[in-house]
């Protein structure tokens, strides 16, 4: 259960991720228990365990993670560019602000929308658990992911690339559906205000996350 004390706002060191940090992991977005939307509210791209075994993380802990989430370009580029008409704008706005002083300097808006979608597929925020889900007791274990934008339509079938930057929690049972979902939400502040600072905004730059070569399951 939930230690009955104040949550970290923000996880991991302020100067940049630390071994095993960054994780890298991808796979194509399968279908789960179908819980995430109609339970709680909060979808999960969930991807094949094997994912873990082909990065030779088969030993990664369960828990909750943050990081940056690339989708290949089948679904991806439909959407609006992060940090637009998204549920989480005020927190997408600050994560944005921080990234186009890191990254893009006067770039312009336009410009920038462009080099988000073009046809590489996007980059967003993401929050993460990997584990045996033990409010909902499963017997088998899951990579799910829960990107901080507002998609119109669902995207199974995309690949996703995942440069995981920080451990947030472990993974806990509650004592119902509704302190769950309000630790996920918490979870979801805390992964972004993590990855708003500099030594972790910089990665949304890394080329492995629009690389979708070789990835046969890439949908067309
Ligand atoms: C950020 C995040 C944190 C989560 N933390 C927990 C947790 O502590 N305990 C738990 O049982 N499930 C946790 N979950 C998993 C949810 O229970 C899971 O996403 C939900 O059951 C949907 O599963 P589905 O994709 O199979 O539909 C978490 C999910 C996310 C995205
Ligand atoms: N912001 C989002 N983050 C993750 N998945 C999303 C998001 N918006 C829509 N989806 C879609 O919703 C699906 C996940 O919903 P969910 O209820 O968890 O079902 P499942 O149990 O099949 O994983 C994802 O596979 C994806 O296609
Ligand atoms: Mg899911």
């Amino acid at each position: 259960m939930r230690p009955d004390k104040p949550r970290d706002p923000i996880a991991g060191p302020d100067d940049g991720p630390e071994p095993p940090f960054p994780l890298r992991l991808n796979g194509k977005v399968i279908k789960g228990f179908g819980r995430g939307s109609s339970e709680l509210g909060i979808p999960t791209a969930n991807i094949p365990l094997s994912g873990l075994s082909i990065g030779g993380h088969e030993d990664v802990e369960s828990g909750v993670y943050f990081g940056w989430a690339g989708l290949s370009p089948s679904k991806a580029t439909h959407q609006h560019p992060p940090g637009t008409e998204s549920k989480y704008k005020h927190m997408a706005v600050k994560v944005y602000e921080t990234l186009n002083a890191v990254l893009f300097g006067t770039i312009k808006e336009e410009e920038q929308k462009n080099s988000w979608t073009k046809d590489l597929g996007a980059v967003y925020p993401m929050v993460m658990s990997i584990g045996w889900n033990p409010f909902y007791k499963n017997t088998v274990r899951s990579v799910e992911v829960h990107i901080m934008h507002h998609f119109e339509t669902d995207f199974y079938g995309s690949h996703m690339n995942l440069d995981i930057l920080g451990f947030i929690r472990p993974e806990l049972d509650y004592v119902s559906k509704e302190s769950l979902i309000e630790d996920i939400k918490t979870d979801i502040d805390v992964a972004g205000r993590s990855l708003a600072r500099p030594a972790y905004a910089k990665f949304i730059k890394d080329p492995y996350l629009l690389d979708f070569k070789d990835k046969d399951e890439v949908a067309s």
